[in-house]
């Protein structure tokens, strides 16, 4: 059983409005979904793009239903950028969430990822060269360092479509960061890149040291398999059912839990499923999740 004073559970808002294609969930609203998240039982969520601005509005909403904002995603562009307009984006975001009630930023490095693009996600992900792999890793050590000055923690988001997505990238991003550079584990995206469950275990089990935040996030085989068939990109599976709630999709979570458990895992486990709301209702889909996450960890 996970410890409920070391572990925290959230969800992410990206299953009622994806950021992504902002389309998809349009119609929902910022109150619909933090309301949403409260009743299924949550105490944590991300930032959206419907969310306030402002710090203090935001927090007023969230302390009325008893949410946290445990985490927000950071875009990088250290390949593609001077390392200063990252910079400049982080300390910006790593104040507002700050000011938010956050500890934890989760950065991935957009600068040639392809996740946004139309490009087949399996064949055309960007691979760095070596000048890249030391522009990503050096520019992640000097913002875990500026996290570091207000007290809070970065870790990074291995991403399908981009230079860090398979075990092996995700050995030599960790190996070339400092210690205090945490990664933040998202079991869909390596069940999706790598077609099986067990490479996905493998990496928390290596790594659990490093893991400072969880993405709880489950995929649908079948269409994973028909996107890689069919040469389809990112967006274009997401929009087709590739990822699902955990308890819905055909990852067992069992041994991800146990080893969180074993280690003494202590954060937050953020379920985050995006899919199109008008198939499947994000309320729903978040008592499912809740109701598996209770079945397994008795959280
Ligand atoms: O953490 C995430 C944030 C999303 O914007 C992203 O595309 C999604 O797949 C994800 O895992
Ligand atoms: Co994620």
């Amino acid at each position: 059983m996970l410890d409920p004073n070391k572990v925290k559970l959230a969800i992410a808002p990206i299953a009622w409005t994806n950021d992504d294609m902002p389309e998809l969930g349009k119609e929902n609203t910022f109150e619909q979904c933090v309301s949403e998240m409260a009743l299924a039982g949550f105490t944590g969520s991300e930032v959206g793009g419907k969310y306030p601005t402002d710090p203090k509005v935001l927090k007023k909403a969230i302390d009325l239903r008893g949410i946290q904002i445990c985490n927000a995603w950071c875009s990088t562009f250290f390949t593609s950028q001077p390392e200063e307009y990252t910079i400049e984006a982080f300390i910006k975001q790593r104040d507002f969430l700050y000011e938010a009630g956050a500890r934890m930023i989760g950065c991935s490095e957009q600068g040639n990822s392809i996740q946004g693009t139309t490009k087949s996600v399996f064949d055309e992900k960007p691979v760095y060269t070596e000048e890249e792999w030391v522009k990503v890793t050096q520019g992640m050590n000097k913002l875990a360092d500026l996290a570091a000055e207000k007290g809070m923690k970065l870790s990074y988001h291995h991403h399908m479509g981009t230079g860090v997505q398979t075990p092996a990238e995700i050995d030599k991003f960790l190996e070339m960061t400092n210690d205090n550079v945490l990664l933040l584990f998202d079991a869909g995206h390596l069940v999706y890149s790598e077609g099986n469950q067990e490479a996905a275990v493998a990496v928390l089990k290596k790594h659990i040291g490093r893991v400072g935040h969880v993405h709880l996030k489950d995929v649908r085989m079948e269409k994973v398999n028909e996107v890689k068939a069919k040469k389809l990109s990112f967006l274009e599976g997401v929009r087709m059912g590739t990822f699902t709630v955990p308890g819905d999709g055909d990852t067992d979570f069992t041994p991800i839990f146990e080893i969180l458990e074993q280690n003494n895992y202590e954060g937050w486990m953020v379920v985050e499923a995006e899919q199109d709301p008008a198939i499947a209702n994000p309320f729903e889909y978040a008592l499912k999740a809740r109701a598996y996450i209770k079945e397994k960890t008795g959280l």
